[in-house]
């Protein structure tokens, strides 16, 4: 890519797509040639390709990106509840709502960001979900 770790710039790593459903896609690239794709559907995780270009995440084949139904397969946020552990939806409801990337997360901790790449998503409580969870988070 260009890139060297003395002028390693993380934002030119980070390209923002739209997947077959126009749904915002974070993928995020690493000077030794990783990437991972984010959605912000759920902020799911949806691949995970080493230096080699080789995928180490499943998703399945028959998974809908887009609500009403969560994305199936890579990596989910499991929240407020996993599995079938409460009376909300599998998992919870916040692999099946929109995040927004967070224009001003807090920095990595240590100086440990060097030739990597990251994304902050931010989910915050609705109305909506208020009236099945009745608690407030960010
Ligand atoms: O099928 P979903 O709703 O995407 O959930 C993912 C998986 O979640 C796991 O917790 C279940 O044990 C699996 O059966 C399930 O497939």
């Amino acid at each position: 890519m260009g890139h060297s770790a003395a002028v390693w710039d993380y934002r030119a790593a980070t390209e923002i797509t739209k997947d077959w459903n126009g749904i915002d896609q974070v993928l995020l690239r690493t000077l030794r040639g990783s990437s991972a794709r984010v959605s912000l559907h759920g902020a799911q995780v949806t691949s995970w390709r080493n230096e080699h270009g080789e995928e180490l995440l499943f998703t399945s084949s028959k998974a809908i990106f887009k609500a009403p139904k969560a994305i199936r397969g890579g990596i989910p946020m499991c929240f407020p509840q996993f599995g079938n552990c409460g009376s909300l939806e599998q998992h919870g409801f916040a692999r099946n709502r929109m995040w927004a990337i967070d224009e001003n997360p807090p920095p990595l901790p240590g100086n440990d960001s060097s030739g990597k790449s990251f994304i902050d998503l931010v989910l915050k409580s609705s109305e909506e979900d208020m009236k099945c969870w009745p608690h407030r988070y960010e």
